[in-house]
């Protein structure tokens, strides 16, 4: 899946950026300047700064505790940041939080689901939520679990879904109300190869649509496959964005990740304990 599609299916899009606004310019789907957080004293996120343009499918790759979580849920209006803005598609997510969240599908990390709901109860819930008409939030929450996969477990209580079943109806719910930028934390974690595929394949259909894309992940081949950009994320700030080619410069995202993010994979000393059974 290639994005950078601007110009492509979706511009001329009546109300592309929730308004009705006659098309113009496009601004970035998500636009992060200067965000901070720090939890305790201990500073999680220290002065982020990413575009995420229109129509890309944007990887955010780091590692444990680089602070991508935290960059996700201060973009998306879950976390209010300490200081910085977040915008999307021009709407200030803290400032017009409905104006940006109406357009924004959010998979987060450590799902926190109605789980007492079946599962096309959970997906038609959300879609009234976003204030869509019964009938459509009931078509959209069928269409969705089938493509998913979830037809046959749809009347099953939510608490008793496996761990991809809860990624994939927490997909559907991200994605009944039509977002124009989906962030997914981790989307493929738990999911299986024909889940991952069929997962692969409807953020396809949505970008081909006009939607953007950004996802969190640590698996390098998975971002190259999926992804047109990639931002670096380490100690809290971004140490390298921009198109797969320009961050790769000629190595793997793997190599350049570890050249970026450093780390060892040394064991140290110790564990002598371990081979001793
Ligand atoms: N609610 C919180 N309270 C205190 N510290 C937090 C909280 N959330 C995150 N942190 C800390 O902030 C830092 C960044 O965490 P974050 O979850 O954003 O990292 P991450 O890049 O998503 O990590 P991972 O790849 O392991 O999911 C970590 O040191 C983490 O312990």
């Amino acid at each position: 899946m290639t994005g950078g599609r601007a110009g492509g299916p979706a511009a001329g899009r009546d109300g592309e950026d929730g308004t009705g606004a006659a098309p113009g310019p496009r601004p970035p789907a998500l636009e992060l300047a200067g965000l901070v957080k720090v939890f305790d004293g201990r500073p999680a996120v220290t002065g982020v700064d990413l575009v995420v343009p229109a129509g890309s499918v944007t990887g955010l790759v780091g590692p444990n505790g680089a602070g991508k979580t935290t960059t996700l849920s201060m973009a998306t209006g879950l976390l209010r940041p300490d200081s910085g803005t977040a915008r999307v598609l021009g709407h200030d997510v803290w400032a017009d939080p409905v104006g940006a969240k109406r357009l924004v599908g959010l998979l987060p990390d450590g799902l926190r689901l109605f789980d007492r709901l079946s599962g096309a109860e959970l997906v038609r819930h959300t879609a009234r939520l976003h204030g869509l008409p019964r009938d459509v939030a009931g078509r959209r929450a069928q269409e969705l679990l089938v493509a998913l996969g979830l037809a046959d477990d749809a009347g099953r209580l939510v608490v008793d879904y496996s761990a991809g079943m809860t990624k994939k109806v927490a997909l559907a719910c991200a994605l009944v109300h039509a977002p124009r930028l989906l962030v997914l934390d981790e989307p493929f974690e738990a999911v299986d190869p024909v889940s991952a595929a069929t997962i692969r394949e409807l953020l396809a259909r949505f970008v081909r649509g006009g939607g953007t894309v950004v996802l969190s992940s640590h698996v390098m081949e998975l971002v190259e496959r999926l992804c047109d950009r990639v931002a670096v994320v380490a100690d809290g700030r971004v140490l390298a964005a921009g198109t797969l080619d320009e961050v790769r410069r000629g190595a793997t995202l793997e190599e350049r990740f570890v050249e970026l993010a450093g780390g060892t994979t040394s064991l140290g000393e110790g564990l002598a304990w371990l081979e001793s059974s």
